[in-house]
């Protein structure tokens, strides 16, 4: 028989005969209140806080909760693959983990330890611009995985032409571009406690070690830290840059360009006509827009408007395996996921991670099942019911 996703819970059952429970829970709310416990109030607002009132972030858990799943019968569900074709690549199952950037500031392994967990179970690893490590030094943990790199395209050019160099060089294929954050959105959690990592000069390692951002300082970061972090705060963005800049892109990068933070159809159709190759409709994990629309509630309009001409992704508000079979019923190939893999790392390190992407893989794997699907591929619309509450 066929090994599947699903079979992790009968591993935990069995562990349970020799008296082991599993160190994290398995339900992500649960994971996330435990992670609010051992997380310190800073890091922890950084990563759980969202815009202004909260409204997003809580309107992306709704608009997947107000889709209920309709299960059919009788489909013969006993062979099971989870595999999907994204951007020409063949990936065990429509997961990746999202860029998050400063991750060192919930365990000291940081972005290595989120590169093995993802090797480990084969999952791609979106490595963000701002991470805590340089990009080199998570490639070398990558191993043979999928090297996925996200850019925050800011105002130096050199800077960004050394980026997509660098990650070049060290073996991403895919380039990630995060359209949504040219400014850092009104968070008041972080706001109250005056609190950034990159303040401390966490997530700007990958920066700080850039040979042309070193260039635009006049002195060595060593001899003057708060200078070169103020440095990285004024470019990591670029307010100013409009549709036809992405032709520099095209440009310098070869391979596969994902636009992340796309809601509105008309900008999917504008990232199929600048020559993307992908989008993720995003609203940031509800980080940026207060009030902004739910991003499952853009993802069926993204993709009726571009599904035959891009990849479509989506992200924001996935927690569980039910999520993920219902975004691919909205017309998504496949789901980025953010803070659950976060709350695992500051948890329990690498097998923390391991243990959320399993968690979440297994729960897909018996929602699929269950619900009368063999493959993500006959996953529809019509597999969903939409409740007025
Ligand atoms: C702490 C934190 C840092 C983030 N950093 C980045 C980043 O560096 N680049 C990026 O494109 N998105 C970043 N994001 C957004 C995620 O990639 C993703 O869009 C979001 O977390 C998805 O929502 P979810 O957390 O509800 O799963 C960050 C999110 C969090 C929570
Ligand atoms: C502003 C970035 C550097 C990090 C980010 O994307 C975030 O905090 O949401």
């Amino acid at each position: 028989m066929a090994k599947h996703w699903a079979d992790f819970q009968y591993e935990i059952y069995l562990n349970g005969m020799s008296g082991a429970v599993p160190r994290l829970p398995t339900d992500p709310t649960r994971l996330e209140e435990m992670a609010e416990h051992r997380l310190g109030p800073g890091p922890l607002g950084y990563v759980a806080g969202s815009a202004g009132d909260g409204s997003t972030a809580r309107a992306n858990r709704a608009a997947l909760a107000r889709r209920r799943i309709v299960p059919r019968m009788l489909r013969n569900v006993q062979e099971r693959d989870l595999s999907v074709q994204v951007l020409g690549r063949a990936l065990p199952a429509p997961l990746a983990l999202a860029p998050v950037g400063t991750i060192s500031i919930v365990h000291p392994d940081a972005e290595p330890a989120v590169a093995r967990a993802a090797a480990a179970q084969g999952v791609p690893y979106v490595l963000s611009s701002a991470s805590s490590t340089p990009m080199e030094q998570v490639a070398a943990a990558m191993g043979d995985a999928e090297r996925w790199f996200q850019l925050y395209w800011g105002k130096d050019r050199e800077v960004t032409r050394s980026f997509l160099g660098r990650a070049k060089a060290a073996g991403f294929t895919v380039l990630v571009v995060t359209l949504d954050t040219p400014i850092l959105g009104y968070r008041p959690r972080d706001l109250d406690q005056a609190y950034l990592p990159f303040l401390n000069g966490v997530g700007t390692a990958n920066y700080f070690t850039d040979p042309a951002f070193r260039a635009g300082l006049a002195k060595p970061v060593h001899e003057d830290p708060k200078a070169a972090v103020l440095h990285f705060l004024g470019l990591f963005g670029d307010a100013s840059h409009t549709w036809p800049d992405l032709a520099f892109l095209r440009e310098h990068w070869d391979g596969p360009i994902v636009l992340k933070g796309v809601l509105h159809p008309a900008d999917a159709r504008l990232a199929a006509d600048a020559g993307m190759d992908g989008v993720v409709v995003s609203n940031h994990g509800g980080r940026q827009v207060a009030g902004s629309v739910a991003a499952a509630d853009a993802l069926p309009r993204v993709a009726a408007a571009v599904g035959d001409r891009l990849t479509v992704l989506f992200d924001s508000g996935v927690r569980t395996g039910a999520d993920v079979f219902k975004a691919l019923a909205l017309g998504a190939r496949a789901v980025l996921l953010g803070r659950p893999y976060v709350y695992g790392l500051g948890l329990d390190g690498q097998p923390g991670v391991e243990h959320v992407i399993r968690c979440l893989l297994a729960e897909f794997d018996l929602t699929l099942a269950l619900s009368g699907h063999a493959t993500p591929a006959t996953v529809t619309a019509d597999d969903l019911h939409e409740a007025s509450v």
